[in-house]
């Protein structure tokens, strides 16, 4: 197999894809299995994500309707050091945890931003 073969490889890889024939029957079978689970998975987080900038939303209007400022770094960090020993207890890195929830914080502040933005424009 070679670059200028398309449609054998991963994009931006050399290596074969697992849709090839010559792939092992029971490893492509684990994979799938697999697959499907880590499918599930990213499907809840999408969903539990949703969830959570629903309720992040309303806090966010709370706060433009309150004139509380859009960003809580006393909050912040208390959640941060709850996550990261959730993590090390479930033996995900608590690094990683809370690199995650520092771009999902980010994101809220963001929207929450926006909001204090509109709701001063329409309330002059
Ligand atoms: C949602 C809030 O606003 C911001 C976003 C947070 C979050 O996404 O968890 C936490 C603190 C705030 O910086 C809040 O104050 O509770």
């Amino acid at each position: 197999m070679t670059k200028s073969d398309p449609g054998t490889s991963q994009p931006g890889t050399d290596a074969p894809s697992t849709d090839q024939p010559g792939v092992d029957e029971a490893v492509r079978a684990e994979l799938n299995r697999l697959r499907e689970s880590i499918d599930n998975i990213d499907a809840a987080v999408v969903h539990m994500l949703a969830e959570r900038f629903k309720c992040t939303q309303q806090v966010g209007v709370l706060k433009a309707e309150h004139q509380l400022p859009p960003a809580d770094p006393a909050r912040e960090s208390r959640q941060i050091i709850r996550l990261r020993e959730l993590a090390a207890s479930a033996r995900l890195d608590p690094a990683f945890a809370e690199k995650l929830l520092n771009f999902i914080i980010a994101e809220v502040i963001r929207h929450h931003e926006t909001i204090a933005g509109e709701t001063r424009d329409s309330t002059g």
